[in-house]
C-alpha cells in the first residue's frame, strides 16, 4: 500500500487569487455531532469498559450514548407529552445509524456512481440510501448509453427519503441537468442535512461526458455556495473556474482558493490527472490553510470509482461525526487501500477496470476497529522481567490479561526475530479470545506476519506513516510522543493513539526523558487523539496521572509495575482498582 503524506502548505506556495466571487455561506456545521463529540468526550474520562447504555440527553427524543464502545444517537420511543424523561438502560429504544443519502448516476459496471457509493459506504461501515438522476450503460470499455431521469421523479426520490429517513450528509454525483440541480438545491433548503459534499462529476474517465458545460452556472450559483466540500478532479476544477488551465499544484491551489472563492467552505482538488508528476497529489483548503495529500502512484489499470469513492467515504466519515479534515484524511487512506487491493483484479475486457471496495470482507478474520478506551490499562511486556521471574511471555500475557489488562503491547527487545514471532501469534490466540487487542513494539514485520492488531512506534522507528501504508487503515498505529509537534505529525500521519512520557522517571527505558505530568498535559491538550501515559507508573501515582482530567487521557501503560513483580494477575489487578477508583 502507498504511504499518504500530509502537508500543512506555506504561504509563498499559494498563486494569488484572481477571481474571487465571494459567495461565501453561513450555516451550522455539525451542530449535532459536536454535542455528540463532547458527550463522548465527557463520558469517556469516565467509563472504561463495555458498559449498559448510559444516554446524556441532547434534545428530547434523541440522546447521546457510549454503548459497547459505540457512540450513537438513539431516539428514545417512550416520550410522553414532548418531556423529556431520563431514559435507562431497559427503555426500548432504536439505534439510529450514521446515514449517507447520494444523489447520483447509476453505473451498470458498478465500478463508480451509485454502485460505488453504496460499496464504498458499506465497507466504511454507514448506511446509503439512493437517488438516481440518470441510469447510464457502461462497462470496462466506456459509457454506451445515458437516461436520465425526469427531474420530478428526482423530485419524488429526494422527498421520499429525505422527509422520511433524515441522513446525517447528501453526498452529489452525476447531476445531469439544471432541473435536477435546482432540485436537489430546493429539497436541501426544505430539508436540510448536516453536510453536503459534492462531487461535481462532469466527465467519466472513459472521456464521455456526463453532465454539459450548461449545468455550470447552477453548480456556480446554487449548489456550492451549500456544499460543506466539493472534490473536483483537474477537468472539473478548471471546467468551474471557466476552463483555466490547471497544471501544476501550484495550479492547484490557485483552483482551490478560486474554487472556495465560489462558496463551499472546503475544497479538495484532486491531482490524480497532473501531468508529469510520479506522486499522486491532491491539494485540501479550508479557507485558512492549504493542505497536501501526497501518496505513490498505484500503477493499476483498476481505477474506475475512486472519485465517487472518495467522495462517499468522506461524506461516511462525516456522518459518523468526523471533522473535515480527519475524514478527508481517512477518506484519502481508504481509497489507497482500495486501489491497491485492486490492484490486480481482472473485472471485463476494457482498458479501465472498477475499484473493488469490499476488501474488509476479503479478510478472514473480522477485527473489531480500534476502541480508544482499550488504552485503560495497557500492559507492556518485557523480556528481561519475564526471565528474571521465570515466566514465559505468553504465560505473562495470560496472567496480565486475566487481571484486567485492556490491551497488551509486545516490548520484547532482546529476543530472537523467530521466538519474537511465535510468541506473538501465541500471545494473538490468547488475546483474540479475550477480545483484548495485541501489539507489537516497534517491529512492523512480526506484527504483519503474525497478523497482530497493530503496533507501537516511537520517535526513531520507522515513521508513522510508512507503518500506516505497510500495514494498511484497520491495523492500530500508536506512536510515542513527548511534545505537541510530535502529536500534530502522529495525527497527520494516521497513527491511532499516542504514547506519551516519560510521566516519571523509569528504570525500564534507558535514558529516557522524563515530562512529568505538565508535558503530558501540554501533549494531551495539543491533540484529537487518544492518549495513553507512559514512564512509572504505578499503584502509588496513577491517581495522579488520571487526576489531570484531560479527556483524551485514556489510560496509563505499565510495565514494571506489573511485570516486575512475582504475580503478574495480582499486581494487575490491584492497578485496576486503583484506576478504577481514580477515573470514578
Ligand atoms: C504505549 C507506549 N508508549 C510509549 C512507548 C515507547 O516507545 P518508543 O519511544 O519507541 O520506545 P521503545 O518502547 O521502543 O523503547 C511504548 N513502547 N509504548
Ligand atoms: C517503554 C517506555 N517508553 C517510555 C516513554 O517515555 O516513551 S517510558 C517507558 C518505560 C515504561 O516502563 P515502566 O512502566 O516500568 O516505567
Ligand atoms: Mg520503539
Amino acid at each position: 500500500m502507498p504511504k499518504i503524506k500530509i502537508r500543512k502548505m506555506k504561504s509563498h506556495e499559494i498563486r494569488p487569487n484572481t477571481r474571487t466571487r465571494g459567495l461565501s455561506t453561513s450555516k451550522s456545521f455539525f451542530r449535532l455531532s459536536r454535542m455528540a463529540y463532547f458527550c463522548t468526550q465527557v463520558l469517556s474520562t469516565s467509563f472504561f469498559t463495555p458498559k449498559p447504555q448510559i444516554p446524556v440527553l441532547l434534545n428530547p427524543g434523541v440522546a447521546c450514548i457510549k454503548s459497547f464502545h459505540q457512540y450513537r444517537f438513539l431516539h428514545i420511543k417512550a416520550m410522553q407529552d414532548d418531556k423529556v424523561s431520563t431514559p435507562t438502560p431497559s427503555d426500548e429504544c432504536m439505534v439510529r445509524v450514521p446515514h449517507v443519502l447520494t444523489v447520483a448516476g447509476s453505473d451498470s459496471g458498478a465500478g463508480a456512481g451509485i454502485q460505488a457509493d453504496l460499496k464504498a459506504c458499506a465497507a466504511r461501515g454507514v448506511y446509503c440510501s439512493t437517488v438516481i438522476t440518470a441510469v447510464t450503460a457502461q462497462n470496462t470499455v466506456g459509457v454506451q448509453g445515458v437516461n436520465i431521469v425526469p427531474e420530478d421523479f428526482v423530485a419524488e426520490q429526494l422527498r421520499s427519503v429525505l422527509s422520511d429517513m433524515h441522513p446525517d450528509v447528501v453526498k452529489t454525483g452525476m447531476l445531469p441537468s439544471i432541473g435536477i440541480v435546482k432540485t436537489l438545491c430546493q429539497s436541501l433548503k426544505e430539508f436540510p442535512v448536516q453536510a453536503l459534499v459534492v462531487d461535481p462529476v462532469m466527465v467519466s474517465t472513459s472521456g464521455h461526458t456526463l453532465a454539459g458545460p450548461s449545468i455550470l452556472d447552477s453548480f456556480r450559483e446554487e449548489l456550492l455556495p451549500m456544499a460543506d466540500i466539493v472534490t473536483p478532479n483537474l477537468k472539473e476544477a478548471s471546467a468551474l473556474l471557466g476552463g483555466v488551465p490547471l497544471e501544476t499544484i501550484a495550479d492547484m491551489r490557485y483552483a482551490a482558493k478560486a474554487i472556495h472563492d465560489i462558496g463551499p467552505r472546503n475544497v479538495l482538488v484532486k491531482g490524480g490527472d497532473l501531468p508529469a508528476s510520479v506522486d499522486a497529489v491532491d491539494v485540501f483548503y479550508d479557507g485558512k490553510d492549504f493542505y497536501e495529500f501526497r501518496s505513490s502512484r498505484i500503477m493499476t489499470p483498476n481505477t474506475h470509482g475512486t472519485g465517487c469513492t472518495l467522495a462517499s467515504s468522506v461524506a461516511a466519515e462525516l456522518a459518523k461525526g468526523s471533522q473535515m479534515l480527519s475524514a478527508v484524511k481517512v477518506a484519502k487512506h481508504y481509497i489507497e487501500a482500495a486501489l491497491s487491493y485492486s490492484k490486480n483484479i481482472a473485472i471485463g475486457g476494457g482498458r479501465q477496470g472498477p475499484v473493488d471496495h469490499l476488501l474488509k470482507l476479503k479478510s478472514n478474520v473480522q477485527r473489531r476497529s480500534f476502541d480508544p478506551c482499550d488504552l485503560f490499562l495497557y500492559a507492556v511486556t518485557d523480556s528481561r522481567m519475564n526471565k528474571r521471574w521465570g515466566r514465559s511471555i505468553v504465560d505473562a500475557v495470560k496472567a496480565a490479561i486475566e487481571g484486567g489488562a485492556t490491551i497488551i503491547q509486545l516490548r520484547e527487545k532482546e529476543v530472537e526475530t523467530s521466538d519474537f514471532l511465535e510468541a506473538a501469534k501465541a500471545c494473538l490466540k490468547i488475546c483474540r479470545v479475550h477480545g483484548v487487542p495485541l501489539l507489537i513494539n516497534d517491529r512492523i514485520d512480526v506484527a504483519l506476519a503474525s497478523d497482530a492488531d497493530g503496533v507501537h512506534i516511537g520517535q526513531s522507528d520507522m515513521p508513522a506513516h510508512v507503518a500506516r501504508a505497510l500495514l494498511g487503515p484497520d491495523k492500530i498505529i500508536g506512536v510515542s510522543c513527548k511534545t505537541p509537534e510530535h502529536a500534530l505529525q502522529a495525527w497527520i500521519d494516521g497513527a491511532d493513539y499516542i504514547g506519551s512520557g516519560g510521566v516519571y522517571p523509569t528504570n525500564t527505558k534507558e535514558n529516557n526523558k522524563t515530562i512529568g505530568l505538565d508535558g503530558l498535559k501540554t501533549v494531551c491538550l495539543s491533540s484529537k487523539l487518544p492518549v495513553v501515559a507512559i514512564g512509572g507508573i504505578g499503584i502509588s501515582n496513577v491517581q495522579a496521572v488520571m487526576g489531570l482530567g484531560v479527556p483524551n487521557l485514556k489510560g496509563v501503560a505499565v510495565v514494571s509495575a506489573l511485570f516486575d513483580r512475582e504475580c503478574v494477575l495480582t499486581e494487575t489487578r490491584k492497578l485496576l482498582e486503583v484506576l478504577k477508583e481514580s477515573t470514578k
